[in-house]
């Protein structure tokens, strides 16, 4: 495990100067720690009537005076429960509050300030208040602290209403803090997609062991754990220090147990250790076809334990069912894309286990990657493999072949052009043929991903607002089960292909619709996509997330954004429109979402279009894969 350490800080919520939280929380091996920035009871009496706002800011007013503790500190901004209060005093007295703290902290130079999400029940005035403060913060970030109890099932509503009045802003985040009962699974999963920063503990929220030590719930260490994957931090908030916390090893036994519950999270499986440092991150997909990889890239491929070692299973199965044992007769086998040899190699290990003769063309357009071939035909394979070097689509084969291995499959299956580069080679392919993989199917569910739609927005352009990325995904919940959009099937012996004809293509478009529906209230940020192919019979290989191929790493999800996120209450449907379009020079994807309600008697289904996200990509004006 690569990081073993995790900032755990301390919220003393009566102490009334920098030096209390400071010192006993360095002392008992806390990071940071929180602030009122005010002192307690001056809220209370600037909002008397006689009062003016002007006195808030004695230096008596203040905790902090000076900034000794500013790298220590996140300061609370107090007043904000009251900033829908009815009375207009009230209100404009508040607000100026807020702002003074506000500008107090961006002087000090304070890394983060805390607002205390109110219910937000008497108006939206907190959100504007906030959105305001954003704009003034600099690089100060703002957090929010919402509370998440079993009873109160709204907080997350309350999040997405303050985060979309606030324009999405990526300065604004989540301080999430769990009290002592959970509610159930489907409500903090969504925090999961959210920009969660850090997690606010009680020490009310603990239990003691049976040796007096602090320790949490099952369910508080599970959805912790989860949170850890999000590189948040911890906050332990206590009233006061004093004999009253009740535990052994005092104060410092919660920061421990943190810090053990982190060190003990459990190993990495494969793929995650393949993908750390890439979670999240966006990609562009490859383009096998129109551009040349480079030889890091096969290096890359050639490390997964999975895919080659399922490509050997289907071409030995595939061997044994086309030639009956101890016959003489010679199989022809082609590799097609055939890179610097990985599958050439597995087939003619599949052959020698299957005890099968066969005679080997390993076909391939990179000039780069044909230097390898060529080297490895002189030392490992001789006579038995040919190496060509040519466009799949445009080759003149010597003689048909009797399986045709290929691996041209992208993140949703058909996005490295796959289907338009087997419809050449299948010209060479005996009428009885294999094409190994024999089909391959595109799945797409509706995501949240707050994470990914502010790196997409970040380049504020349309142009990656209508691009798919190949992401590993973290920071992301899935709304929905993945349904199947399309399928490709090979050998296609429909297709007849006119090359000269601008439609040559149109065979290979499709357009699919899929309904889903959601579990709670989510924003929709996007689209995830996945692919399902089967390489021979039952021999498969998968990225979709419920039949994932254990330990396969070729392949991350994809990931197609939406301009404007989409708000889905529970219980909600939303359609997913999807194509697959082309013309004579190259291929995209168009993309929309449309949320639909249901009438509670008759059950019938309207697509509500006027809420619809607009149809991305059109005419492949942002994104597009080069014939
Ligand atoms: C995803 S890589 C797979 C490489 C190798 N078979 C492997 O599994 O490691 C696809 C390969 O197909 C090649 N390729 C793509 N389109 C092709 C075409 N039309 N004709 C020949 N080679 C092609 C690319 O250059 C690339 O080497």
């Amino acid at each position: 495990m690569a990081d073993t350490t995790i900032s755990v800080g301390l919220e003393v919520r009566s102490a009334n100067n920098p030096d209390i939280v400071g010192d006993l929380g360095t002392e008992a091996g806390y990071s940071f720690g929180l602030l009122q920035l005010l002192r307690a009871g001056v809220q209370e009496e600037i909002l008397k009537p006689q009062n003016m706002i002007s006195n808030a800011f004695e230096p008596a007013n203040l905790q902090m005076t000076e900034n000794s503790w500013a790298g220590f500190i996140v300061g609370e901004i107090s007043a904000c429960e009251p900033l829908d209060s009815p009375d207009d005093s009230t209100r404009q007295k508040c607000e100026a509050l807020v702002k003074q703290q506000i500008q107090w902290a961006a002087h000090l130079g304070l890394s983060s300030v805390i607002f205390t999400c109110p219910s937000m029940d008497g108006g939206l005035n907190f959100p504007r208040v906030v959105g305001r403060a954003l704009g003034m913060l600099g690089y100060t970030q703002a957090w929010v602290r919402i509370t998440v109890t079993k009873r109160d099932t709204e907080a997350w509503k309350k999040w997405n209403v303050l985060r979309t009045l606030c324009e999405h802003n990526p300065k604004l985040v989540v301080a999430l803090e769990l009290g002592p009962e959970l509610p159930n699974e489907s409500f903090l999963q969504q925090w999961l997609a959210e920009p969660v920063r850090t997690v606010i503990l009680s020490t009310t929220s603990f239990i003691s062991n049976k040796k007096g030590f602090p320790v949490l719930s099952k369910a508080h260490q599970s959805f912790l754990r989860q949170l850890m994957e999000l590189n948040v931090q911890v906050v332990i908030s206590t009233e006061c220090i004093d004999e009253k916390l009740n535990a052994a090893g005092g104060i410092a036994a919660y920061q421990q147990y943190i810090r053990h519950i982190y060190r003990t999270r459990p190993e990495l499986g494969i793929v995650d250790q393949f993908a750390s440092g890439y979670h999240d991150y966006l990609q562009s997909p490859l383009q096998p076809l129109m551009d040349n990889l480079e030889s890091a890239t096969y290096e890359v491929f050639e490390k997964d334990p999975i895919k080659y070692q399922e490509y050997e299973r289907a071409t030995y199965r595939a061997l044994l069912d086309r030639v009956p044992d101890n016959s003489d007769i010679v199989t022809v086998l082609m590799v097609v894309g055939a890179g610097r040899g990985p599958l050439v190699q597995r087939a003619l290990q599949a052959a020698e286990n299957a005890k099968r003769k066969v005679k080997l063309y390993a076909v391939e357009k990179n000039p780069n990657a044909i230097v390898t071939l060529r080297a490895r035909k002189e030392e490992e394979w001789g006579d038995l493999v040919e190496v060509v070097h040519c466009d799949m689509r445009y080759w003149e084969a010597p003689e048909k072949c009797d399986i045709l291995i290929s691996e041209l499959l992208g993140s949703f299956g058909d996005n490295e052009l796959s289907p338009e580069c087997l419809d050449g080679a299948q010209r060479f392919l005996k009428d009885s043929g294999i094409s190994i993989p024999s089909s391959y199917t595109a799945y797409i569910s509706p995501m949240s991903s707050t994470k990914l739609y502010n790196e997409v927005s970040s380049y504020k352009d349309l142009e990656h607002m209508e691009t798919p990325y190949v992401v590993k995904f973290r920071a992301v919940h899935e709304l929905a089960e993945p349904k199947a959009v399309w399928r490709f099937d090979h050998p296609d012996r429909k297709v007849v292909m006119d090359l000269g004809s601008p439609n040559f293509n149109n065979h290979n478009t499709r357009y699919s619709t899929q309904r889903f529906q959601t579990k709670t209230d989510s924003m929709m940020h996007g689209v995830a996509g996945y692919f399902e192919s089967t390489l021979y019979k039952d021999v498969m290989i998968s990225i979709h997330p419920k039949t994932h191929s254990p330990g396969m790493f070729s392949w991350f999800p994809i990931f197609f954004p939406l301009k404007s996120p989409l708000y889905l209450p529970a219980n909600s449907y939303v359609d997913i429109h999807f194509w697959r379009l082309c013309d004579a020079r190259k291929v995209w994807y168009e993309w929309t979402a449309i949320p639909v309600t249901q009438d509670g008697q008759t059950k019938t289904c309207t697509a509500i279009v006027g809420a619809a996200s607009s149809i991305h990509n059109i005419d492949g004006r942002s994104s597009w894969i080069g014939l």
